[in-house]
């Protein structure tokens, strides 16, 4: 029997065919939290003859990350998340099923544990030094520093060090071909397929060329990784570092490791693409958002570098190093990464779930197979939630009780940046101790200044399409050295 409320959702009206794909606006986690004032917290479209289920709330956060997660655990099956993931052998693109519960295991037991993590300090203590010294040298010569480039390529160097065991040198020839292969990767990502929502007329993928393009783009990581593993597997090899991920997933290959599958090369390859594209551009999104944040709002700027020039472990030292951050806690750059986290959201609308059966949330149906997206920032903006949600204030993570326990991890539904449940992210360690590091170094080591009487409101918070929310224009500021 049929609940009461047991229909779709309200949502705006579409065309036949196309549904709603034409309505859709960009950003679009800022369209769906209009709508959501429309149609309330839950609604539902049609993106061709995809259904498509739009969470806008704290409450149906609960519901769908918690509650009903099992449900609302599988990915759904794009044709760009197909064939980039090798058919699904990765973590974060596959649907859910028993395959992707033991890979997931794996990886969050030898790749992402507290105790791996650590072991890739080094790596990461050097190239955040190699970046200093390049911000010293503009300082010492007032330049302007592009900070967002420095931030991408100290964030794309160091997850390739702990990823291949490979330093790209910048403006070497491996490294510009290395930039161009994730410039297409991400592009082929975003890109849209008809494929993926009139399934009918997907040949005009292929008359336009994307099938083959994106054929392209697939052989040209598979040689690239394929290069890399020989590489690790050559007898010869010197090893200059400890394991990197590749000499970790190739012993586990040797042992024979997982229990409904044995980890083979296209497995390796699977893996070692989330490795890079959920990390690099997250972390390197989150810490230009949060120096963002700080220099638009000197206040906060200059508490947290308080907080950190007030430590006495740092005498005698040239960079803050992690077992100081580990003493110290830095409570208040901790807050200030959380607050980015809520106001900027890196990934405002999660990555896309997809419904495992029909369901019933909030009285209405949910056919199996919907495309769902969980807008979590929408709930860290929502004024029901936040007070004062515009105001960039570390601060309200210090001074409320229950805000101060309140972890990046979404138990109370109102910060998620990571996600919640099953499909949250297994890398949050890693992601934590990569920015509190690079952070702490940039507050502590220098003051910075907006270029060419630049004032603190002329620098923009405009955001690039794509389903990481990225700063659309460079972040350029001019350091001082302060010791
Ligand atoms: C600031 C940095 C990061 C942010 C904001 C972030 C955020 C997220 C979010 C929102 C999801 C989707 C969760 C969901 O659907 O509920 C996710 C999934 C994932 N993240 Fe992260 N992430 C970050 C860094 C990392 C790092 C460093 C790694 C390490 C390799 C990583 C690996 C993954 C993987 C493998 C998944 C897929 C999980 C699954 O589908 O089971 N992420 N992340």
């Amino acid at each position: 029997e049929r609940p009461l409320k047991a229909r779709n959702p309200p949502g705006p009206r579409g065309l036949p065919i196309i549904g709603n794909l034409h309505q859709l606006k960009q950003p679009l986690h800022e369209y769906f939290w209009q709508l959501s004032k429309k149609y309330g917290p839950l609604f539902y479209m049609k993106l061709g003859s995809r259904p498509v289920l739009v969470a806008n709330s704290s409450r149906m956060a609960q519901e769908i990350l918690k509650t009903q997660d099992l449900i609302f655990c599988s990915r759904p099956k794009l044709l760009a998340f197909k064939k980039l993931s090798y058919e699904f052998f990765d973590i974060a693109l596959a649907p859910y099923g028993e395959y992707w519960r033991d890979m997931r295991k794996v990886c969050v037991l030898h790749l992402l544990s507290a105790k791996r993590v650590h072991s890739f300090r080094p790596i990461r203590e050097d190239e955040v030094s190699r970046m200093i010294q390049k911000i010293s040298q503009k300082a010492s010569s007032f330049e302007t520093v592009n900070l967002s480039e420095m931030i991408v390529f100290l964030t794309s160097t160091t997850i390739c060090r702990v990823a291949f065991g490979k330093r790209y040198e910048q403006g070497s020839g491996e490294s510009v071909r290395f930039n161009h292969l994730i410039h297409e990767f991400q592009a082929a990502l975003s890109c849209f397929y008809w494929t993926d929502y009139i399934p009918l007329i997907g040949w005009v993928d292929k008359i336009m060329g994307k099938i083959d393009n994106l054929d392209k783009i697939f052989n040209e990581w598979d040689m690239f990784y394929q290069q890399l593993i020989d590489e690790h597997l050559d007898p010869n090899r010197t090893k200059t570092t400890d394991d990197d991920v590749i000499d970790i997933l190739l012993q586990l290959r040797e042992e024979g490791s997982g229990s409904s599958f044995r980890l083979n090369v296209n497995h390796i390859k699977a893996i070692l693409g989330n490795v890079y594209f959920a990390s690099a551009d997250t972390i390197s999104t989150t810490m230009v958002w949060a120096m963002t944040a700080l220099i638009k709002n000197p206040k906060a700027m200059k508490k947290a570098q308080e907080e950190i020039r007030a430590l006495t472990t740092l005498r005698e030292k040239q960079m803050v190093e992690e077992e100081d951050i580990e003493a110290a806690g830095l409570p208040y750059l901790n807050a200030v990464i959380k607050e980015a986290l809520r106001m900027y959201t890196t990934l405002p609308l999660l990555l896309p779930r997809e419904t495992m059966t029909t369901c019933t949330l909030d009285g209405f149906e949910i056919p199996a197979k919907t495309l769902v997206y969980m807008n979590v920032w929408a709930v860290g903006n929502d004024p029901l939630v936040w007070e004062n949600p515009k105001d960039f204030m570390p601060e309200r993570f210090l001074d409320d009780e229950r805000k101060l326990s309140m972890d990046l991890k979404g138990h109370d539904f109102e910060l998620m940046p990571f996600g919640v449940g099953r499909r949250g992210c297994p890398g949050i360690t890693m992601a934590l101790a990569t920015m509190q590091l690079v952070l702490a170094n940039l507050l502590y080591l220098f003051d910075w200044d907006l270029p060419n009487g630049m004032k603190k409101e002329d620098v923009d918070t405009e955001i690039f399409p794509g389903m990481t929310s990225h700063k659309k224009n460079p972040l350029c500021v001019v350091a001082r050295k302060m010791y």
